[in-house]
């Protein structure tokens, strides 16, 4: 009986695990704010007893620039990617009261790689800084495989699910690249800082695989200098003003006790011209070399 028409149309949420219902998620904290909407921790408990688990709920804010049918993209991108760099979907939950929804996904208790970096300074050595680089290369390299550009590739979307996992998280901006195509022009610029944008991004609107290498190439610098460089603003104003004005900045500058071979990633990600910059399947066997040598 219990899988009959009318048991499913009477026990939706049970049985369709990919729906939450609105009246048994339990809201505990904030935990963050992403592209189109704010991020909370909540308990889904069908049976009320605190059993239930944790979860991370993205909570839809339709503002000037994100509409519902954006955030339909963001649930529909996210349920069909399966990667362990890649945040898990959950499900979603109506609420038709409001007639919004939100994004359930897995909560990773350690939050982004900012604040992990800022606070577990001592911990975190070359190593695991490299092992950190090549899963979110890992989870590029599938999001490629499906023809997907991030577009949001920073440190603060990289969330940490334990002190050996990192995740790709928010796909507010991705884009699918059409077929016929090697990038995707954007016609509205999103919000998202410049400072991790590539320089064809900023100039001409075009994003790709390529320019998400060259975020890629920010996101190893926020690694290896503990995204200090992140918390001083000033200096980002400062060299965002030098590279908006095309007074092509000299490179950021490598962080203290990188090594040289790492920082050669870092500026082969920042080549001007987007064809000169490596995939980013070069780039993870590059860093598992590094590894390598590391190890020794
Ligand atoms: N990406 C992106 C930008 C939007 N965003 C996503 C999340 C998110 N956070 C977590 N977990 C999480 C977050 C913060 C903390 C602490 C950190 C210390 N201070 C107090 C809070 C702890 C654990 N798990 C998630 C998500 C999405 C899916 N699963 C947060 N912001």
């Amino acid at each position: 009986v219990t899988q009959s028409p009318v048991w499913r149309a009477l026990n939706p949420a049970q049985h369709d695990q990919t729906l939450f219902e609105e009246r048994h998620l339990r809201y505990i904290s904030p935990l963050g704010k992403g592209n189109f909407g704010s991020v909370e921790l909540c308990r889904y408990d069908p049976l009320g007893d605190n059993t239930g688990e944790l979860v991370a709920v993205k909570k839809l804010q339709p503002n000037k620039q994100s509409t519902l049918e954006d955030f339909q993209k963001e649930v529909n991108t996210l349920s069909v990617l399966h990667c362990d760099y890649i945040v898990k979907y959950r499900g979603v939950c109506y609420s038709m009261g409001r007639l919004s929804m939100s994004l359930v996904m897995e909560y990773l208790p350690h939050g982004s790689l900012i604040g992990y970096l800022e606070n577990n300074r001592h911990n975190v050595n070359t190593r695991r800084m490299l092992l950190f680089a090549s899963q979110i290369c890992k989870g590029m390299e599938y999001l490629q495989t499906l023809r997907y550009i991030h577009r949001d590739l920073a440190a603060r979307n990289i969330l940490v699910a334990s002190e050996s996992l990192v995740k790709i998280a928010d796909f507010g901006l991705t884009k699918i690249i059409p077929f016929d195509k090697e990038y995707y022009r954007v016609t509205q610029p999103g919000e998202s800082p410049i400072f991790w944008y590539a320089p064809e991004s900023i100039n001409d609107s075009k994003f790709s695989h390529k320019s998400d290498v060259w975020s890629f190439g920010i996101v190893l610098h926020e690694l290896f200098s503990y995204c200090d460089m992140v918390s001083n603003p000033k200096r980002v104003r400062i060299i965002v003003f030098l590279f908006t004005n095309d007074l092509f900045m000299s490179l950021l500058p490598s962080p203290p006790h990188c090594p040289s071979k790492v920082y050669n990633l870092m500026k082969q990600c920042w080549a001007y011209d987007f064809d000169e910059r490596p995939c980013f399947s070069s780039l993870g066997n590059q860093i598992e070399t590094i590894m390598q040598e590391e190890r020794k």
